[in-house]
């Protein structure tokens, strides 16, 4: 489809400097197979997977048992679904950006520069009701793929849960049984050091991940940009904020953002893992001692929400601001 059946919306886009477009960040790639492997191999892991939550908060994940088909048929959706004449879509679009995670209406926006679908995932049965109904598969392809990408969140926590010295079930289930679901589709930009796709942010939530198609994804280490490589039927992991808070700030979560690609299109495909709304989140009281006490307060996530959300935009020093005691 070409982009004049795009609707122009306002855009937040509009950039009064220049974007860098920097170089890949070298960050780790794990076989997440290995946390079935042998002893050692499963400590290398929880090694390597720290290691890349302390230095980058961004981990690309390999070997994950999300079967190649399904992310390939829920890329090929995606596409077709940003594809539809945008009347047949604009039954789902809401005027507010869907910051509270928990609105039950799908929201859908799309202009020259973006389209974007997102919707809740929990609980499944009944979010699956709002969704899209078209493509006709979207609705089977999407609840889907999240059962597979939720699967291997739960083994990703519980080797961070390793990783800090933490019950192994530590993250199950209130803290973890919560999340929202949103899909980009980013258009080819000539000039991609005019514009950004997606506006430095960082995550509120636990644990985000993402599936792509092409480069465009970047984040803030030290002050520089660095970008995130496009590994084919890998998965990027992000430390997201109540991870940070949990970890009492070993695992760091960073901004992001995401720049335009003058040659392609770019597609992801995200899911923020979060806590439920009642559960309490703070530092992991095993890992408060004289000597590290706690750098965050104790809150309810559904408090945070609405209290922090409403107030100040997501970045990495607000957030942190935010729950420093
Ligand atoms: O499109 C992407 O790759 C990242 C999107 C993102 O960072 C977000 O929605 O929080
Ligand atoms: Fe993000």
């Amino acid at each position: 489809m070409s982009n004049n059946n795009f609707q122009t919306v306002p855009s937040e886009n509009k950039l009064g400097e220049e974007v860098e477009l920097p170089p890949l960040a070298d960050i780790p790639v794990i076989d997440l197979s290995k946390a079935k492997g042998t002893q050692n191999e499963r400590r290398e892991l929880v090694d390597q997977l720290m290691k890349a939550g302390q230095e980058y908060g961004f981990v690309q994940v390999i070997n994950h048992g999300v079967p190649k088909e399904l992310m390939e048929d829920t890329m090929a959706m995606y596409k077709e679904f940003f594809h539809l004449p945008y009347e047949e879509i604009s039954a789902y679009i809401t005027n507010t950006t869907n910051l509270t995670y928990e609105n039950n209406k799908p929201t859908y926006t799309r202009d020259t520069n973006r389209g974007a679908i997102g919707h809740g995932l929990h609980p499944l049965e009944a979010q699956m009701k709002t969704w899209p109904e078209k493509p006709a598969r979207y609705r089977k392809v999407v609840a889907a793929y999240v059962k597979e990408i939720s699967k291997v969140a739960l083994k990703v926590l519980e080797l961070f849960a390793e990783g800090l010295g933490l019950e192994n079930k530590y993250f199950e289930v209130e803290r973890s049984d919560n999340a929202y679901f949103k899909s980009y589709y980013y258009s080819l930009c000539s000039d991609p050091t005019s514009t950004l796709g997606l506006l430095t942010h960082a995550d509120v939530n636990l644990l985000t991940i993402v599936q792509q198609d092409n480069f465009g994804l970047q984040f803030l280490k030290d002050g520089k940009w660095l970008a995130i490589d496009v590994i084919p039927n890998a998965l990027v992991f992000g430390v997201a904020a109540q991870l940070q808070v949990i970890s009492n700030g070993k695992l760091k979560s960073r901004d992001h953002r995401v720049v335009k690609n003058p040659k392609t299109s770019r597609l992801s495909i995200c899911i923020f893992v979060s806590p439920s709304r009642k559960c309490i989140v703070e530092p992991a009281k095993t890992l408060i001692n004289d000597s590290n006490p706690p750098l965050y307060k104790s809150y309810t996530y559904g408090e945070f929400m609405d209290d922090y959300l409403t107030k100040m935009g997501a970045n990495a020093e607000t957030i942190s601001t935010y729950f420093k005691l």
